[in-house]
């Protein structure tokens, strides 16, 4: 059994989400918190989701009792992700018991099968590598809450703090596209009106440094995705 039904991908596609209709307010997700006073910032930013990275390589890696108190810190009404690189099912698992997620993010080599038997909403990524097929890949993860098409860096699964070429974003695709990969409050809004996604995940554009994240970076990155979005 799938976790998204035929009928809500239906829904999806009348209902335009694969693409970002003008007037449609863009959802940000900030990625990558390591603390709890920066996912404080990113909610009283208004951002809509937070991305925690379980992967032990990343120097935004956090632990479960970081996460758990990340969260706690949260209001209520933002999304929580949980971002995992070929991880081990147990391991997956085991954070998915212990830490509150409502959304799973598969970063590395996943196959569909992997991605659907947590039975929990999740999102695939895709990095951009000259052959990537992205129609392909939608249709592979059908059931996918949506696509994060992310840059491609040989040896490096994300976080590279480099754009891809907007214009490799299909204009029609059956699920949301979030579009990732060095983006910034100076390059936001040019990503957006090139791409059109249905949301954007940023990490290392509003940061200090690696895994602390800068609030004013993060309010001017909100401001600039308001300010496209009303136009
Ligand atoms: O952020 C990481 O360190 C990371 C490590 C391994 C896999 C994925 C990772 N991040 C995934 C994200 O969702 C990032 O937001 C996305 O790659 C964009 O990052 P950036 O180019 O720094 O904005």
């Amino acid at each position: 059994m799938t976790f998204v039904s035929d009928r809500v991908i239906a829904g999806r596609l009348s209902t335009g989400l694969k693409r970002n209709p003008t007037r449609m307010q863009t959802r940000v997700k900030i990625c990558g918190i390591t603390r709890p006073q920066d996912a404080i910032a990113v909610a009283q930013a208004g951002a809509d989701a937070i991305g925690l990275v379980f992967y032990p390589h990343s120097p935004r890696a956090v632990e479960i009792d970081q996460a758990r108190e990340i969260i706690a810190a949260l209001p209520p009404f933002v999304t929580t992700v949980g971002l995992f690189v070929d991880a081990e099912e147990t391991t997956v698992r085991r954070v998915l018991a212990a830490v509150p997620l409502d959304l799973l993010q598969f970063h590395g080599e996943e196959s569909p099968a992997e991605c659907r038997r947590y039975a929990r909403p999740y999102l695939k990524a895709l990095r951009m590598r000259e052959q990537a097929d992205v129609l392909a890949t939608a249709k592979q993860y059908h059931d996918a809450a949506g696509l994060l098409l992310d840059t491609y860096q040989a040896g490096v699964p994300g976080g590279t703090g480099d754009r891809f070429d907007w214009r490799r974003v299909p204009a029609h695709l059956a699920m949301p596209v979030i579009l990732a990969g060095g983006l910034n409050a100076e390059n936001v809004a040019e990503a957006l009106t090139t791409a059109r996604p249905y949301g954007v995940d940023v990490s290392g554009g509003v940061e200090s440094q690696k895994g602390i994240k800068d609030a004013y970076k993060i309010r001017s990155f909100i401001a600039e995705v308001e300010r496209v979005g009303r136009d």
